[in-house]
């Protein structure tokens, strides 16, 4: 399943980190995906219980699928690209230092941008200034804005 064959999808956020508040969660989360619709058709709506397009947990170590996480740095998080059940799915390992904006861990947001590019069927880039480049820079989330190359990857997808 290379893409989503529908333009509505749905999250649900099943757990938090200790690390932030629930907004400061939430508000992550909601931006991270907005970055994306605000390039697509694509619209996101969040439930509460039951199965979501994009189930988003936090968790270490072995946490239920055959990826277990690493233990603090190395791997941030994970995310499977689109199809039932697991596809689309967002873990973010609870090992790490999540922050809403300060340097003081890895920004929530800037990583929950690049997990939801897998979600919705992106792989890594080569560009090192693309969202999708394999690895972590942490940027403003206020006043970050799509990069080209990204931008041109979803675009492929549902533009
Ligand atoms: C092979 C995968 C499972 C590595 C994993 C990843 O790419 N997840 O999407 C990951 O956590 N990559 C690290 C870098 C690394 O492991 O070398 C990372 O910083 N990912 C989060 C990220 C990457 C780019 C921009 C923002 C966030
Ligand atoms: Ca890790
Ligand atoms: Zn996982
Ligand atoms: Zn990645």
């Amino acid at each position: 399943n290379l893409k989503w064959q529908k333009n509505s999808l749905t999250y649900r956020i099943e757990n938090y980190t200790p690390d932030m508040s629930v907004s400061e969660v939430d508000d992550s989360i909601e931006k991270a995906l907005q970055v994306w619709a605000k390039v697509t058709p694509l619209r996101f709506t969040r439930i509460y219980s039951g199965t979501a397009d994009i189930m988003i947990s936090f968790g270490t170590r072995e946490h239920g699928d055959y990826y277990p996480f690493d233990g603090p740095d190395g791997t941030l998080a994970h995310a499977f690209a689109p199809s039932p059940g697991i596809g689309g799915d967002a873990h973010f390992d609870d090992d790490e230092t999540f922050t809403y904006r300060s340097n003081a861990g890895y920004i929530l947001f800037m990583v929950a941008a690049h997990e939801f590019g897998h979600s919705l069927g992106l792989s890594h880039s080569t560009d090192p200034g693309a969202l999708m480049y394999p690895v972590y820079s942490s940027r403003d989330p206020d006043t970050f804005v799509l990069p080209r190359d990204d931008v041109n990857g979803i675009q492929s997808l549902y533009g």
